[in-house]
Formats: structure tokens, C-alpha cells, sequence
């Protein structure tokens, strides 16, 4: 599937783009849940390139900058995913005061119909949008009724345990089941990140780690996972990562992401990678000086490489 082309503006729509089958929510994750929003967007109009209208910041790290990161994807993975999806378009709007304080009206008007020319519109049941969230799935029906234009309102995705959404992805991983996460994703949680300078001991305790900063992404259970990781190259590979503050070496203020990958050498320093959270092993834990964390890091190699087979 080719990369979706991606927008912050209406205004920079490229002519064939416009008239599209839009679905629309924040897709955070890009989930099953929002596969299924997607789905309905193209199937009520298959003939019109399909795109997706998402924000970038979400809005809760607008209202809510001292909230805990809380990301599952961002913006480039988010799109790179909504194109596996089919979407040509992917137009994610600057998240700002301005656009917390648009009625829904003239979102509708200005963005949704002038803006995109959308021929349909695709969303959840619990999409919302407007100043202060007051514009629901019925605001939407409404206007785009008057208008003419379709819209299907998707009923929630459910699993065994209810809808499938971005909270309960986010407390999946948050209690240790990447395997639960995998499921409602469709596909494992990647963490995408450059790889930084870190003490230079890893290799020393002869276990060499790509180290990424968490940022914005949410910060899983701490502790040792079986992982796969997606070079520059775009090659899959197995490895085991540690997520977390090294209570071993006196604690550090940031969570990082530190992976041993297996059978592999080379540099990494400034590259982008994917670590794909498969299994947890085990909480992260204080161990008593090096020698104790060499021989369990040791341990942790053999219990991944023995899980992810
Ligand atoms: C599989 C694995 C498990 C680890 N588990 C812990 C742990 O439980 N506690 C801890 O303090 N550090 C743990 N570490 C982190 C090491 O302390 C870290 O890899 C080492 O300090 C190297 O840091 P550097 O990359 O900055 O050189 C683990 C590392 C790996 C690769
Ligand atoms: N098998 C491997 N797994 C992870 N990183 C490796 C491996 N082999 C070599 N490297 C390189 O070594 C670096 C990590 O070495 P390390 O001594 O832990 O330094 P740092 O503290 O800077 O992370 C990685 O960023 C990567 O460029």
C-alpha cells in the first residue's frame, strides 16, 4: 500500500484528493474500531479516494499539557497505518485554541464540506467535535442531511470484553499484556523512535542497547519484554528490551526504552526504529550491582528468544 498523502490544512488538498469518502475521529492507535470506521467510509463510496480527518496534537494533550504522554501512535505511524487501510488522504488538523473554540457548524461548513468537499462521512458512535465537544453523532446527522451529504455512524467494534478502544489498548499495555494490545490493534504496539547516546555500558556489561526516549508515547508496564525491531532497513528482527528508569544504576528522571538486539552489530546513534512490544517477561527491579544485572539480563535473553521462538 502506498503512503497516504498527508496534510495539515485543508488548503494544501491536492485537486484528485478532493471529493473524498472521509472518515473522521483522532485514531489514536489505529485500531480494529477504527478499521471498521474506515471500512464504512469506502464501502458507502467506493468510487472516491478515501481519507481520514484526525488531529494533530489530539486534543487531550491540548486541553490537558500536564496529562502523562498517553500516545499509542503518532502522526507518521498513524498515517503509514491508515494507509494500510486504504486511505489516500489524511488530513490532521493543528489541534489548537482556534480550533477547540469552531462551533460545530462551522467546522462542518468550513473544514468537512468547503474545505474537504466530502462527498461521505464516516465516524463512531462517540465522536464528537466543535467547541467545547458540541457537536455529536447527531449534530453531524443533522448537518450533513441539510447538506446532502451521507454519513454512516459506526457502531462500536466489541471483543469478549466490551468495545474496542484507544483506553482499553492503553491499559492493556499499561498491565503488562502486549498480547491483548496486539489483538485489538490488528497488529503489535510499535514504538518508533531515533536512537540516542546513552552511558556507554551496555557494552561493557556485554549487552550492547538501541536506547529510545518514551516522549510522548504512553509508558507501558515497566519491566523486560520479548520484542521485534524494525531496523532502517525495514528488516524485522528479534531482540529484548527494558522499559524503564534503571533502578540499578541510582534511577534515572526519564523512562527509556533499551534494546539488546539479537545476532546483530552494527550503529544505530540518530536512526529511526521500531520496537514491537510481543511478551512481558518481567517487572523491572533493583538488582544488587552489575554482576546481578549481567547474569539477569542473561536470563532475559533466553526467555525471549525461547517465547518469540
Ligand atoms: C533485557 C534487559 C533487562 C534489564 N533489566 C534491568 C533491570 O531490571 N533493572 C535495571 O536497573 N536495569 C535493567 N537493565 C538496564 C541496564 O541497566 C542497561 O542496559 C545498562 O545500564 C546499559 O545502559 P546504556 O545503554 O546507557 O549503556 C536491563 C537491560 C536489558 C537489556
Ligand atoms: N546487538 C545490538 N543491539 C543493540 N545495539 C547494538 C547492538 N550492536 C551494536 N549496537 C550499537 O551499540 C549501541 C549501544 O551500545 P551501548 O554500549 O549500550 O551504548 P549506549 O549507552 O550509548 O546505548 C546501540 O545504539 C547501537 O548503535
Amino acid at each position: 500500500m502506498t503512503q497516504p498523502v498527508v496534510v495539515t490544512h485543508p488548503g494544501q488538498i491536492p485537486a484528485g484528493l478532493r471529493g473524498a469518502t472521509v472518515a473522521l475521529g483522532n485514531m489514536d492507535g489505529v485500531h480494529l474500531g477504527h478499521r471498521a470506521v474506515l471500512a464504512a467510509a469506502h464501502a458507502a463510496r467506493p468510487e472516491a479516494p478515501l481519507a481520514v480527518l484526525t488531529f494533530e496534537p489530539h486534543p487531550r494533550e491540548h486541553f490537558r499539557p500536564d496529562d502523562p504522554p498517553f500516545r499509542l501512535t503518532l502522526l507518521p505511524a498513524k498515517a503509514a497505518a491508515l494507509g494500510e487501510l486504504g486511505a489516500a488522504l489524511v488530513v490532521a488538523l493543528p489541534f489548537d485554541a482556534e480550533l477547540a473554540a469552531m462551533p460545530a457548524e462551522r467546522f462542518f461548513r468550513d473544514v468537512l464540506r468547503e474545505g474537504l468537499g466530502a462527498v461521505h462521512l464516516s465516524c463512531g458512535q462517540d465522536f464528537a467535535f466543535g467547541h467545547r465537544r458540541g457537536g455529536d453523532a447527531g449534530t453531524l446527522t443533522r448537518l450533513a442531511e441539510a447538506a446532502g451529504i451521507g454519513l454512516t455512524v459506526v457502531p462500536p467494534l466489541v471483543d469478549g470484553q466490551g468495545p474496542i478502544s484507544s483506553t482499553r489498548i492503553r491499559r492493556a499495555l499499561q498491565d503488562g499484556y502486549p498480547e491483548r494490545a496486539t489483538a485489538m490493534l490488528g497488529r503489535p504496539w510499535e514504538i518508533r523512535g531515533e536512537v540516542v547516546h546513552g552511558d556507554k555500558l551496555g557494552r561493557v556489561l556485554g549487552w550492547p542497547t538501541a536506547n529510545l526516549w518514551m516522549g510522548r508515547y504512553l509508558e507501558p508496564a515497566r519491566g523486560v519484554y520479548a520484542v521485534t525491531v524494525v531496523l532502517p532497513d525495514g528488516q524485522e528482527v528479534k531482540g529484548v528490551s527494558n522499559i524503564g528508569r534503571r533502578p540499578t544504576l541510582g534511577g534515572d528522571p526519564q523512562t527509556r526504552l533499551e534494546t539488546y538486539i539479537f545476532d546483530w552489530s552494527g550503529d544505530l546513534y540518530g536512526q529511526e526504529i521500531g520496537i514491537r512490544l510481543r511478551h512481558f517477561l518481567r517487572a523491572d527491579a533493583k538488582f544488587d550491582g552489575l554482576e546481578a544485572l549481567k547474569a539477569a539480563i542473561a536470563r532475559d535473553a533466553a526467555d525471549a528468544r525461547a517465547v518469540l521462538g
